[in-house]
């Protein structure tokens, strides 16, 4: 069956701040408390979808979620009126009030794991929304990320959207970010490859920093989304390079189709990995780069890894990435002679996402991607797509309610609040997703 990858990004909110609320995410943890643009940043990923689009790459959009989120402050014992919850949360605890305002649900790599209809048993497009249970501010995420799959993907003969796990540590699951699909042509079954850090039952774990996801949530997850079980392999990351900060698969490496592109201590056990994937991914070509010509620490903070490897028809590859690892001489020289070599990468194409970049998201961070056939395209909400009309609508939109200054005591001002809600409200109009959001309810 014919079949192509749609990568849809997640839209930044209008409460975008740095607070330092992801230890072991050592760009979140430098940040904290900087000053953030909202608008900016919104208007950066605004960019690279369109810049996608134009492009060819068929593009959709998530939405933002509702914050600051009342429910949760209330939940924590913060009480009264809407004002006063949040006037008691900045006084008692800002660093809640901070965590109930992230604006993390951009990153929506960690949305939900994505198994397409060619790998399923009953033929479904599955998506199971993840529990991202490591760290509060993105565990509170997965109520509303479920509504607002389920108002994108809607159609449930071809679509089967799941809640996330239990949310306790045993079940960490933090998305596609772990998670990569090997194969030929998108809509022939792939081989899906999940990645965790951490296995609860074994105890094995890094010293320094926390695993976040496990092995007992990857494997719930295969049996949810009905991956054919000849189809699933399970892979650890290298602890180590946890301790270096890579908290997601995706800061070490990218894959698409045949290839994967990753840094030579991405894994533990490598060659085993490299070795299994070669004798069942047709054509498989691992494209590792040497810790001396690109250190760990050079690729977190470039984020040369969390770049999008995209095909075009012709079945050459472009790689997105972010600026910063064009500004670093020794990345941006590897990644030249990577172009010079006999591989299918044939452009760069790099984009200015420092907004999110601040907060150790990029390229790859934000966008989630579905293989969708035909059909199943054409089940998804067209609204979502993105186009000449949706990306001016979406600026005006951005420029109408978004601030171009935010910190952390912003957050307790209840004219943000309240224009948060008129802008989502506005949102889910332009988007045509019915009621998503806990103050439409
Ligand atoms: N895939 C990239 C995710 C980045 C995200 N950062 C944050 O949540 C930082 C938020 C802050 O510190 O304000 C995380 O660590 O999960």
């Amino acid at each position: 069956m014919k079949a192509r990858e749609v990568n849809f990004d997640g839209l930044v909110g209008l409460t975008h701040h740095y607070a330092g609320l992801s230890f072991g995410n050592e760009a979140s943890t430098k940040h904290r408390f900087q000053q953030s643009n909202p608008r900016l940043a919104a208007k950066q990923g605004l960019l690279k979808m369109k810049a996608l689009a134009d492009a060819g790459f068929q593009q959709g959009v998530i939405p933002p979620h509702e914050r600051p989120c009342l429910p949760v402050l209330r939940q924590l014992g913060f009480s009264g009126s809407d004002e006063q919850v949040l006037a008691k949360a900045a006084r008692q605890a800002p660093h809640l009030l901070s965590a109930a305002s992230s604006a993390s649900a951009m990153w929506v790599a960690n949305a939900a794991t994505i198994c397409p209809s060619a790998d399923s048993l009953d033929g479904k497009v599955h998506l199971t929304v993840a529990s991202l249970n490591n760290k509060f501010h993105r565990s509170i995420e997965a109520p509303t990320t479920e509504a607002l799959l389920r108002a994108i993907f809607r159609d449930d003969t071809h679509f089967a959207v799941h809640p996330a796990l239990p949310q306790v540590a045993m079940f960490g699951d933090e998305g596609a970010a772990n998670h990569n699909r090997f194969g030929g042509d998108y809509g022939e079954p792939g081989v899906q490859l999940f990645v965790y850090g951490r296995e609860e039952s074994a105890h094995t774990a890094p010293a320094r920093y926390p695993a976040r996801q496990t092995r007992e949530a990857s494997q719930a997850i295969a049996r949810l989304n009905q991956v054919r079980p000849q189809q699933v392999l399970f892979a650890r990351q290298n602890p180590d390079v946890i301790d270096e900060g890579v908290f997601h698969n995706d800061v070490i490496a990218v894959s698409n189709r045949q290839v994967l592109f990753c840094h030579e201590h991405a894994f533990v056990d490598q060659p085993r990995l490299l070795a299994e994937l070669q004798a069942r991914v047709p054509g498989f070509m691992a494209i590792q780069v040497p810790d001396s010509e690109v250190s760990v620490a050079d690729a977190v903070a470039t984020y040369l890894f969390n770049s999008q490897l995209l095909s075009r028809d012709d079945g050459s590859m472009m790689l997105v990435l972010p600026q910063e690892s064009q500004t670093h001489a020794g990345v941006w020289r590897y990644l030249n002679a990577l172009l010079a070599q006999d591989n299918p990468v044939s452009e760069l194409q790099v984009f200015d996402l420092r907004e999110s970049m601040a907060n150790g998201g990029g390229p790859a961070c934000l966008r989630l991607r579905v293989v969708l056939t035909d059909a199943e395209q054409r089940a998804v909400n067209p609204a979502v797509m993105m186009n000449d009309t949706l990306f001016t609508t979406l600026n005006n939109w951005v420029d109408r309610y978004y601030r171009d200054r935010l910190t952390q005591a912003d957050l307790a001002d209840p004219q943000l609040l309240r224009e948060g809600r008129e802008a989502l409200d506005r949102l889910t109009q332009l988007l045509h997703l019915g009621s998503v959001y806990p103050f439409q309810r």
